[in-house]
């Protein structure tokens, strides 16, 4: 039985870091495990130009504890007045690696995204002219459609169309959770990827409501049926460098989880790594688990893998995370995947 793992220090592809009390708070969960890690801009207000995605990225710097090292790979939020200068000159400078699309009214904060996607045609065509990779949240917002197929929907109705469109436009659907969603990218060529987050391996449909609502395993994209995660597992431990980590990991304090009307995000910072260990292994697969979280993403990104390693043992004894982390915008609940596990990262 293996009980040790080293794998190249991991990244995560999809990152909600937000700002203030809360970024200080919740920034060493990500940067005690992970190199760099993409950033979403769905901040209020969002990070629209290369100025404000410059003063985020120094926040966060900021925000870094003495001592810790991390990568913020920045994103700029795609808007319908996005101007493609100012993205060129961002792209170019080194300073964003991705651009994220938010369909207007899909998730949170995407109040400033697109409506009319004739509207950003020609940012896109700047992106596929540079190689820069469009990260999308891939749900139509129609609200004739229902929530489940809204992913499904939204690949034969807006993405296909947008890639038929913009030859050479680079993709990443960000956080799939359905069977369409990985058929979608093993059909397609080198230039489609997508990130699968930790908790859409654990958990399905039945999770958020069998027992009583749960308001921690709700996210959007919502969790699917089985049959869709298991079609996630099969992808994420497929090896296919096509699909990579992007946890999603998406603090809410708990008072804006716990209530009425409670936000979507899972937040899996803190124990992403061991939680990603006891799937591989459970699925046979933990020799697949560097390329998932630690060498597809960057090859996808272009840039070089990580050197320094990151080490993960499995002890006798269930590992205990923490149940919640307290920063200072409030508690925020850590995911709890409903098992034990043993697996924990070395030196933790
Ligand atoms: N995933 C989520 O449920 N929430 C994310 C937004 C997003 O990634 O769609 C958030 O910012 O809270
Ligand atoms: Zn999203
Ligand atoms: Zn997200």
């Amino acid at each position: 039985m293996v009980t040790e793992l080293a794998l190249r220090r991991p990244d995560d592809w999809h990152l909600h870091l937000r700002d203030g009390a809360m970024l200080e708070g919740i920034l060493p969960e990500s940067a005690r495990h992970f190199a760099r890690a993409i950033i979403m801009p769905n901040l209020v207000p969002p990070v629209v130009t290369g100025a404000d995605a410059a003063a985020y990225r120094d926040r966060i710097l900021a925000a870094l504890p003495d001592g810790m090292s991390f990568e913020p790979l920045m994103t700029l939020y795609l808007t319908e007045g996005t101007d493609a200068a100012d993205l060129r000159a961002a792209a170019r400078s080194g300073l964003i690696k991705a651009v994220k699309l938010y369909p207007a009214g899909a998730t949170t904060n995407s109040h400033s995204g697109v409506r009319d996607f004739d509207k950003v045609r020609g940012v896109l065509e700047v992106m596929a002219e540079i190689g820069l990779p469009l990260c999308v949240h891939g749900e139509v917002t129609d609200p004739a459609v229902d929530i489940f197929d809204r992913e499904a929907v939204f690949i034969d109705r807006v993405l296909d169309p947008i890639r038929r469109a913009t030859p050479g436009l680079r993709v990443v659907m960000e956080h799939i959770t359905t069977a369409q969603g990985v058929d979608y990218v093993r059909a397609a060529g080198q230039d489609l990827a997508a990130t699968i987050t930790t908790h859409h391996l654990i958990i399905n449909r039945n999770h958020l409501l069998v027992g009583g609502i749960r308001p921690h395993y709700y996210c959007l994209p919502v969790a699917k049926r089985e049959e869709h995660r298991l079609a996630l597992r099969a992808a994420a431990t497929s090896g296919d460098a096509r699909f990579f980590l992007g946890t999603d990991s998406a603090p809410h304090v708990d008072p804006l989880k716990e209530c009425a009307c409670g936000c979507a995000g899972c937040f899996t910072a803190t124990n992403t790594m061991a939680l990603l260990a006891h799937v591989f292994e459970q699925d046979g697969a933990l020799d697949r688990l560097e390329a998932f979280a630690s060498l597809n993403g960057p090859a996808y990104y272009r840039l070089p893998a990580n050197s320094d390693m990151l080490r993960l043992v499995k002890r006798e004894t269930p590992t205990r995370f923490p149940d919640k982390i307290h920063t200072g915008a409030g508690p925020v609940t850590v995911f709890d995947p409903g098992f034990e596990v043993f697996w924990d990262v070395a030196g933790d």
